[in-house]
C-alpha cells in the first residue's frame, strides 16, 4: 500500500471538522490476511463518550491501539489530540513501585507526589497511596490504573474492557466512577465493552463493529444519572443487542 497511512497527533489536524478524533478510510491488515479494519471512518467530538461494542475478532482493539499509536495503519489516516491515555483490562502497574508513584510514572517535578495523592484521591484510593500494587483488589488497581491516565490531563482517554475482569458488583461501583470522572473532566472518551448495559450507562453514542466496518452507530439520548430501570434502556438494550446478532427473547 502506498497511499497515505499515518497517525497524526496534535491539535492543529484534529480542529479539522470540528472533531477531536477523526478516522479516515481506516484499514488494517496482518500480512496477506483479511482487513481488520476495513475503510473505517469514524469522528469522535470533544467531550463525547463513544462506547465501541462488536463480536470477539471483529476489530475492537486493533482499531484502539491504532488510535493510541501502537499499531500502524495499512491505509487511511487517524487525527487525534496529543495527549491521550489508555485503560487495559489488566492495571499493567509495575509491582516493584508504589501506587503514587505509578499514577506519575514518566512524570517530573517537585509537586509529583502531591499531584499523584490528589488524582488518587478522584478515583477513591486516598488510603492506598504507599501500597505496593500486588496488595490492591482488582477494582483498587483499575483505579490506579484511571488515577495514572488521568494525571496527564488527556484531551482523549480510551478504555479497553477496563472493567471486564471484575465481579459484578465492583464493575457497577467503576461504572459510576467513571462516569463521574468523565463529566468532571470532560475528555473525548473511547470505551471498549462486550457488555450493552455497560455501554448504555456510560455513553452518548454506541458504535456497533462487525468485520472490522461499522455496522451501527446508535446515539444513546438519555440524560444522567441513568437508570436500568428506565423504559428507553429496554428499547435500546435491544436495538443494540439486535444489531449484534443477538436476541433476548
Ligand atoms: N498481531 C496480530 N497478528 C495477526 N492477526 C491479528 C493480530 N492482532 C489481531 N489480529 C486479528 O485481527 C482480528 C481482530 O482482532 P481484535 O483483537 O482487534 O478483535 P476484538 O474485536 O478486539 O476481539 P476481542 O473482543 O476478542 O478482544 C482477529 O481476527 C485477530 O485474530
Amino acid at each position: 500500500m502506498n497511499a497515505v497511512a499515518q497517525v497524526v497527533p496534535g491539535a492543529e489536524a484534529s480542529a479539522r471538522d470540528g472533531a477531536a478524533v477523526v478516522v479516515h478510510g481506516l484499514t488494517r491488515r496482518f500480512g496477506d490476511g483479511p482487513a481488520v479494519l476495513d475503510h473505517l471512518d469514524l469522528a469522535i467530538a470533544p467531550g463525547e463518550f463513544v462506547a465501541l461494542l462488536g463480536h470477539s475478532g471483529s476489530g475492537k482493539s486493533t482499531l484502539l491501539r491504532t488510535l493510541a499509536g501502537l499499531d500502524p495503519v495499512t491505509d487511511g489516516s487517524v487525527t487525534r489530540p496529543r495527549e491521550v491515555s489508555v485503560v487495559f483490562q489488566e492495571s499493567r502497574l509495575l509491582p516493584w513501585k508504589r501506587v503514587w508513584q505509578n499514577a506519575v510514572l514518566g512524570q517530573d517535578g517537585a509537586d509529583r507526589r502531591a499531584r499523584a495523592v490528589a488524582v488518587l484521591e478522584e478515583v477513591g484510593l486516598g488510603h492506598r497511596v504507599d501500597a505496593w500494587p500486588l496488595t490492591l483488589s482488582g477494582g483498587e488497581a483499575q483505579r490506579a490504573a484511571l488515577a495514572r491516565a488521568l494525571v496527564r490531563e488527556p484531551a482523549f482517554l480510551m478504555l479497553d474492557e477496563p472493567f471486564a475482569a471484575l465481579d459484578a458488583l465492583t464493575r457497577l461501583k467503576m461504572q459510576r466512577l467513571v462516569s463521574d470522572l468523565w463529566i468532571r473532566h470532560r475528555c473525548s472518551v473511547l470505551l471498549v465493552t462486550h457488555d450493552v448495559d455497560e455501554a448504555l450507562m456510560l455513553a452518548d453514542r454506541a458504535v456497533v463493529l462487525e468485520r472490522g466496518r461499522i455496522r451501527t452507530d446508535l446515539p444513546i439520548p438519555m440524560e444522567r444519572p441513568r437508570r436500568h430501570a428506565d423504559p428507553r434502556f429496554e428499547h435500546l438494550r435491544g436495538v443494540l443487542l439486535d444489531a449484534l446478532g443477538v436476541h433476548d427473547d
